[in-house]
């Protein structure tokens, strides 16, 4: 991790109020329901050394991508109920994250409580990096603390321009070990090394990719991407997901794989189907054989085989996205398959990282949270590490 940047464990918070930015951008149902706490239960360590230490907490985050001012659909409120569960305390809510009442709540906190502000992205000054605004949301704590690693590529008011008010600057536990656990994976990596993306797009990860054939022995591309690969070698891809735009791009990735002497396996059989339907009509074919009117949905069997035994045989693995449409049953065998040899080579010693929300999810759906070496929390925010670029909210916490 950046040397220069201090953590929780450097500062006691005694009688101190701590301003926390976290990323309690959670999914929520249809009704307003949380469905996947991870972001929260990865928050409480930081919130509980704080509390020990004898300060109290501002919890300030995002939630979705308001436009236009205060939306009910959007309200931090929806995820209060189960931040409570998880920290088996009350938590006080302020209805705006700015102004006077806000004021007087964070004033008003005793050492051991804790306040959640509203939705920072009722104010357009949020993403803007507006100084006015972070000044006022810095007047409301002792000391900043910046937990949100899954926003920390963004330089917004509360995750970046909000640290140049305060002198205590901090990580919290979370960001302390998203940034640790990225580290095992780009520098000094045990070997072979092996990355394996998925996932709908080649544009969203097409950085990454270059980036990674500098560091890996072999990368593994299945999903909706690895359409895109197989028709730009003339292969026919019927209705499956292309990026016509990117075809010359895969080519170049090949030729640079090739030259690098990264082994790059994509699919060599899928899972196909007649409609974007768990109970459509399915049917398997070769890559590149797939017939107009039929859609690849997952990877076949034997591409399961080769990409297990792959993974199987890395000291270090990375997996960003699905092999396929894994929120349907029908289609979720490839990215089972995945998950599967990467439990496996993580029990014979391997160091196993897995970013990106749906890679996460699917991992989640599968029990196997617990029986890989790291998941994080983060997805654009893990990939523009990894890519090298320096991510915002941690520079922010530079003296
Ligand atoms: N063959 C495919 N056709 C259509 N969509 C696919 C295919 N394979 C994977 N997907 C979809 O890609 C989505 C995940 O992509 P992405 O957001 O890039 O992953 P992550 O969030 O893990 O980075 C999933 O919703 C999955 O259903
Ligand atoms: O969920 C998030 O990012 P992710 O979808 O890349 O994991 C973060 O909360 C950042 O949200 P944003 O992409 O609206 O800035």
């Amino acid at each position: 991790m950046n040397s220069r940047i201090k953590s929780v464990d450097n500062l006691s918070f005694e009688g101190k109020k701590a301003l926390v930015r976290v990323d309690f951008n959670v999914p929520l149902d249809a009704n307003f329901n949380v469905t996947d706490d991870t972001r929260i239960e990865a928050a409480l360590p930081t919130i509980e050394k704080i509390l020990s230490d004898g300060g109290s907490v501002i919890l300030m985050s995002h939630l979705g991508r308001p436009k236009g001012g205060a939306d009910e659909k959007f309200s931090l409120k929806h995820i209060l109920l189960d931040l409570e569960k998880s920290l088996d305390r009350k938590v006080k809510f302020a209805p705006d994250c700015i102004g006077d009442e806000a004021v007087q709540l964070s004033a008003a906190l005793k050492p051991g409580e804790i306040l959640l502000l509203e939705n920072l992205r009722f104010y357009k000054e949020e993403t803007a990096g507006d100084p006015e605004f972070s000044k006022k949301l810095a007047s409301l704590g002792d000391i900043y603390v910046n937990d949100a690693f899954g926003t920390a590529h963004r330089a917004h008011a509360s995750t970046a321009v909000v640290a140049d008010y305060f002198n205590d600057k901090v990580c919290g536990y979370l960001m302390q070990s998203e940034l640790e656990n990225a580290d095992k994976v780009l520098e000094k990596p045990e070997r072979p090394f092996t990355a394996i993306m998925g996932g709908a797009k080649i544009s969203d990860k097409i950085l990454i990719i270059e980036k990674l054939l500098d560091k890996v022995d072999n990368l593994i591309i299945g999903g909706g991407m690895s359409y895109t690969f197989a028709k730009a070698k003339g292969g026919k891809i019927g209705d499956s997901l292309l990026e016509a735009d990117r075809m010359e791009l895969t080519k170049e990735l090949e030729a640079k794989a090739k030259a690098k002497g990264v082994n790059l396996y994509l699919p060599v059989d899928n899972i196909t189907s007649k409609e974007f339907a768990n109970d459509a009509e399915q049917g398997v074919a070769n890559s590149g054989e797939i017939p107009d009117g039929w859609m690849g949905l997952d990877i076949g069997e034997e591409s399961r085989k080769i990409f297990a035994e792959v993974i199987k045989n890395s000291k270090t693995i990375l997996w960003n996205g699905p092999m396929g449409v894994f929120e349907m049953s029908s289609f979720d065998k490839g990215t089972k398959a995945v998950a599967d040899a990467l439990v496996e080579a993580t029990e014979n010693g391997a160091f196993s990282l897995i970013g990106g929300g749906d890679s996460a999810a699917a991992i989640n759906k599968f029990g196997y949270g617990e029986k890989v070496s790291f998941v994080s929390t983060g997805g654009g925010a893990l990939l523009e590490h990894m890519e090298g670029k320096v991510l915002p909210g941690v520079k922010a916490l530079e003296p």
